[in-house]
């Protein structure tokens, strides 16, 4: 199994070039696990406190639990991945079955971040966009897309997220094999990741 990790800031455009890069690819190859499906379980929390949580912070994310399944998915066994909630800040009750595949791809801002978790990825992405930029394109999706008004999104960029972005998610830039600029749509940084997977899958047959 190749497994690639993809990190970038908030809004870098990771969930994008991470989907053009399985709309090209069979869907019986690749399997994708997102880093925001293991926020650690606050059920004990009131939705109040939750809403105080710094979810850019290392210590938000069930790293451990990450780890053990890309290594059960490595080892041929499917997994029971949580499914989150960006509207109550919180797991759901249910999950979603993700099965082994030649290619996984891990996606996330802090993917980079962690030692263990670099250890199991043979491809490391980040993916670049401006700081300017990626505000603009968080306020517009967590307001469309996550339930949020401008206020919580300037408060949590303000309070939280830039600082974390600036602590623990841009120094994991150096530990990038490539790096993708998103100021615009980049094709090419694709069709490149492609045809590395593309020469790993034809390997591996
Ligand atoms: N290259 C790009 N140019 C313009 N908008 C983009 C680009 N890449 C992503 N976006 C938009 O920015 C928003 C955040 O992108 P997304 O891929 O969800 O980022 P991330 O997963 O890194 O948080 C989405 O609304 C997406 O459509
Ligand atoms: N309940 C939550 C949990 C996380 N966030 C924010 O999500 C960002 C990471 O997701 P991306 O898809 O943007 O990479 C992170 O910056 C957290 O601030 C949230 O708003 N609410």
């Amino acid at each position: 199994m190749l497994v690639i990790g993809v990190a970038g800031g908030t809004g870098s455009g990771k969930t994008t070039v991470v989907q053009q890069i399985v709309n090209d690819l069979p869907a019986e190859e690749v399997g994708v696990i997102s880093q925001d499906s293991y926020y650690k379980d606050l059920s004990q929390m009131s939705y109040d406190d939750r809403c105080q949580i710094n979810f850019d912070h290392p210590d938000s994310i069930d790293f451990q639990m990450l780890i053990q399944h890309i290594k059960s998915l490595k080892g041929g066994k499917s997994i029971q991945q949580p499914v989150y909630s960006f509207a109550v800040h919180n797991r759901l009750e249910e999950s979603t079955t993700i099965e082994p595949r030649k290619v996984l791809i891990v996606e996330g801002i802090l993917i980079l971040s962690q030692p263990e978790l670099r250890k199991l990825l043979d491809l490391k992405l980040y993916v670049y966009a401006e700081s300017d930029e990626r505000l603009i394109r968080r306020l517009k999706r967590d307001i469309v897309e996550r339930g949020r008004d401008l206020e919580e999104v300037i408060d949590r960029y303000q309070n939280t997220l830039r600082p974390m972005h600036n602590e623990f998610i841009e120094p994991s830039k150096e530990f990038a094999d490539v790096i993708i600029p998103t100021h615009r749509r980049n094709r090419v940084a694709v069709e490149l990741i492609r045809d590395i997977i593309d020469q790993r899958i034809a390997q591996d047959q």
